[in-house]
């Protein structure tokens, strides 16, 4: 098989990241047939925190680059191009810590990788053979991270805000809207934006007939 091409899609919490991705996925999974397209996720490589206490868990910054184990995802992207399948951890938002499954991920002629700091790192930096950042503005961002975390990650109104101001405010600005500058397309209206969504498919459609340029 070809080397897989590694499409990094960053930018700040609930700013479309999932949904882009997963349109684009969706949208060409069919046509690209098997081992063409895939998901892997940042996110799952949060640090496993099962030895400590909930109260604990709930104060650490998972908006800090430390918050995640990017050396075992730099290792596993390095597997991943070199077409070796790889154990990708699970983690929960509602415990906060990793699950004890592991997910298993075959290589994919197109992984899209997805997460708010991916780009801020300069050892996964040179694994993307190409960057796009999420561009929403951040009010839009809360409002939609307060109705998604309701739903979906067990969180109360008082947590998400309390958060918001303590940590993913501060750490967007500090490290999430700086790493912009790494961007080789930036994204304007969130994961719905039909245009983009077409743009990307293109060169996909491209990238999976040609050999990538390494
Ligand atoms: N352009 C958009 N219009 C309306 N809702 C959107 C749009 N983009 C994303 N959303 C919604 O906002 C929430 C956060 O989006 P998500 O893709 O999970 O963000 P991220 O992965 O960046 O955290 C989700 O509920 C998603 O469906
Ligand atoms: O245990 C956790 C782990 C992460 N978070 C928050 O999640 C977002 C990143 O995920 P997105 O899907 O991009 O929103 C990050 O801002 C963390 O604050 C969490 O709250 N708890």
């Amino acid at each position: 098989m070809m080397k897989p091409t590694i499409i990094a899609i960053a930018g700040p919490s609930a700013s479309g990241k999932t949904l882009f991705a997963q349109t684009i996925h969706d949208e060409l999974v069919d046509e690209l047939g098997e081992n063409g397209i895939s998901i892997l996720y940042e996110d799952a490589y949060y640090r496993d925190q099962s030895h400590l206490t909930m109260a604990e868990r709930e104060q650490t910054n998972y908006d800090h680059p430390d918050a995640f184990e990017h050396q075992l995802l730099n290792k596993h992207l390095s597997s991943l191009v070199n077409n070796e399948t790889i154990n990708s951890p699970v983690y929960c938002y509602k415990t906060h810590t990793r699950t004890n499954e592991t997910r298993e991920f075959t290589p994919t002629k197109i992984i899209l990788v997805e997460g708010i700091l991916l780009l801020s790192n300069i050892e996964l930096r040179d694994r993307f053979d190409i960057k796009v950042y999420m561009d929403t503005p951040l009010d839009i961002c809360l409002i939609r991270r307060i109705k998604r975390d309701l739903i979906e990650r067990s969180r109360s109104v008082e947590s998400v805000t309390n958060q918001y101001l303590e940590t993913v405010r501060p750490m967007y600005y500090q490290f999430i809207e700086p790493s912009k500058a790494w961007a080789d397309i930036v994204i304007t209206r969130g994961g719905k934006n039909r245009m983009a969504i077409e743009v990307l498919k293109a060169k996909i459609r491209q990238l999976s007939k040609l050999p990538p340029q390494h």
